[in-house]
């Protein structure tokens, strides 16, 4: 698939990196001589980002061109971003341009904060194929696009286009009615006036306002919204005793958004020298490295309670199982006699530590994983679980034999060792290429749920395991299988 980026700047970089990191190969036209820098930069956070926030890799990097002229970026695009600044009719102007040379049959998709799609469309000789597709920056890590068709979008381009934004891990909010600045954008603004507003009236800093966010509704926000979280404010009597509670605040001089504050230059002065103040001492890109570190995080927290985003990447990564060639279930399994892949991904941001390497507990991290989809290989998925029972982990001997870092592809190899009864030992072989970074080896015991005691596993649970450890008993003992930790060789005084 190829995508086709017009205007190479903050977004159309976020966009171009978002597209290349799932496969696309992507062209891009920009005519300002420090475009391919500049992208070039957001590619490398990118880089640096996005391949660990899920826990299965992703596919090969795509390819990107640079291209002279429009007509070159959109040969053979499937999709078209553009990305120009923020004006009307240069945004017509490029759109008419694009269809000039595109495939009518590729969707055309404008990354504006602000412009309704009908009014993008007007005098489009194929408005069918054009919509607005407005990301988040960075668009490599959020996932949210609101996609909003103008009156002339033809309900297979926004069909098409869902699937195309859910392919690249993303959210497609579908904007039933096109408004003015679409919905996240109301409400950025409201919350940007009133800001202003605050700074102004020397009431609050730059900096206090971040912290009102970061340190407290900010963290609400991001795994539950405003609805959900206002809800749980109103206590056992849920939204409806909050809205009664709350209501006549309406009324009350709560905010001043009816108002605007005059843009002058002591206010763009104001707020400019309270922000050198608050964080002139980073550079952009540092900031947006430090941006990229928490994202990641948060995001990656979220996913282990399955929640927000997190949990958005969790059903992303599911869907990514067949093309890192890992499996689901014994079927998926071309070759029982060899150890079996159960991990092939990136290590993520957050899990280094001050040596600059991966940090110890994420190897465990790691293997745990890895036995989770051997489990679940076998038949022991979530299902299998809340009826049946699952497996507890006894014993694990862990061997560090080289050094992984943050960005690091790194695949496990899991072998059976012992399948007899309750017990299944594992033996997982964890490699960056053909470089053995570690080995874990864990006895397992199955148990049952409701009384907390070892137990047989289900039949058919014992007869996949079985499958697999009779397959695999024509392989060699792992060199490090039953090792213990060594005696130190010199007494440690
Ligand atoms: N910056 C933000 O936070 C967000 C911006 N957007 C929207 O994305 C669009 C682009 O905004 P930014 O990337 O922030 O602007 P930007 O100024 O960083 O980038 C715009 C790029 O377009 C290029 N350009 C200008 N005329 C061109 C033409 N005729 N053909 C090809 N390239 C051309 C410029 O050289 C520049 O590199 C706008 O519509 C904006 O509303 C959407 C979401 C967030
Ligand atoms: C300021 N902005 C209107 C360009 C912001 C957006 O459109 C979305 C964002 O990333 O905040």
């Amino acid at each position: 698939m190829r995508a086709a980026i017009i205007g190479g700047g903050v977004i159309g970089g976020g966009w171009a990196a978002r597209f290349l990191l799932n496969g696309w190969d992507v062209r891009v036209f920009d005519p300002h001589p420090d475009a391919a820098r500049k992208m070039g930069e957001v590619l490398e956070n990118a880089r640096r980002a996005l391949p660990g926030l899920g826990n299965v890799v992703l596919p090969p990097e795509g390819t990107l061109t640079f291209c002279g002229t429009l007509r070159e970026a959109l040969s053979g695009a499937d999709w078209v971003q553009e990305s120009v600044p923020e004006r009307l009719d240069l945004k017509q102007t490029v759109l008419a341009e694009v269809q000039a040379h595109v495939d009518p049959t590729a969707i055309i998709a404008s990354s504006t904060s602000g412009f309704k799609p009908s009014e993008l469309q007007q005098g489009a000789v194929r408005p069918e194929q054009i919509l607005v597709a407005h990301p988040f920056n960075p668009v490599y890590l959020l996932p949210v696009v609101e996609l909003v068709p103008g009156a002339g979008t033809a309900e297979a381009t926004l069909t098409r286009a869902k699937g195309i934004i859910e392919g690249l891990g993303m959210y497609p909010l579908h904007v039933r009615k096109e408004i003015d600045a679409h919905i996240a954008d109301r409400l950025l603004e409201a919350v940007w006036r009133e800001a202003l507003w605050l700074v102004r009236d020397g009431i609050a800093t730059t900096e206090e306002i971040d912290n009102v966010i970061r340190y407290g509704f900010g963290l609400r926000w991001a795994q539950m919204g405003l609805f959900e979280t206002y809800r749980i404010a109103g206590g056992e009597a849920g939204m409806k005793h909050f809205m009664a509670q709350f209501g006549p605040a309406l009324k009350w001089p709560w905010t001043k958004l009816m108002d605007v504050p005059d843009f002058t230059d002591d206010l763009v002065d104001l707020i400019a020298s309270q922000s050198d103040a608050q964080s002139g001492h980073l550079s952009i890109r540092a900031l947006e490295r430090v941006r990229d570190d928490n994202l990641v995080a948060m995001m990656r927290a979220l996913a282990a309670n399955d929640a927000g985003a997190g949990a958005l990447q969790n059903a992303h990564d599911r869907k990514g199982l067949p093309a890192a060639g890992l499996a689901a279930t014994l079927e998926d399994l071309k070759d029982l006699t060899q150890p079996v892949l159960t991990q092939n991904r990136v290590i993520p941001l957050d899990w280094t530590d001050y040596n600059g390497h991966m940090t110890e507990s994420r190897y465990l991290d790691a293997f745990a994983q890895a036995t989770d989809r051997f489990m679940e290989i076998i038949g022991c998925d979530a299902a299998y679980i809340a009826a049946d029972g699952s497996f507890f982990t006894a014993e694990t001997h862990l061997r560090h034999l080289d050094e992984a870092h943050a960005g690091d592809p790194i695949t496990v190899h899991t072998q059976v060792l012992l399948a007899e009864g309750k017990k299944m030992q594992l033996w997982h072989e964890m490699r960056r290429g053909d470089t053995m970074l570690a080995t874990a080896e864990h006895m397992l015991l199955h148990v049952n749920l409701q009384t907390r005691r070892a137990s047989d596993p289900r039949p058919d649970l014992a007869a996949n395991l079985q499958r697999i450890s009779k397959a695999q008993a024509g392989l060699p003992r792992p060199e490090g299988a039953g090792r213990a930790v060594g005696a130190a060789r010199s007494p440690v005084s």
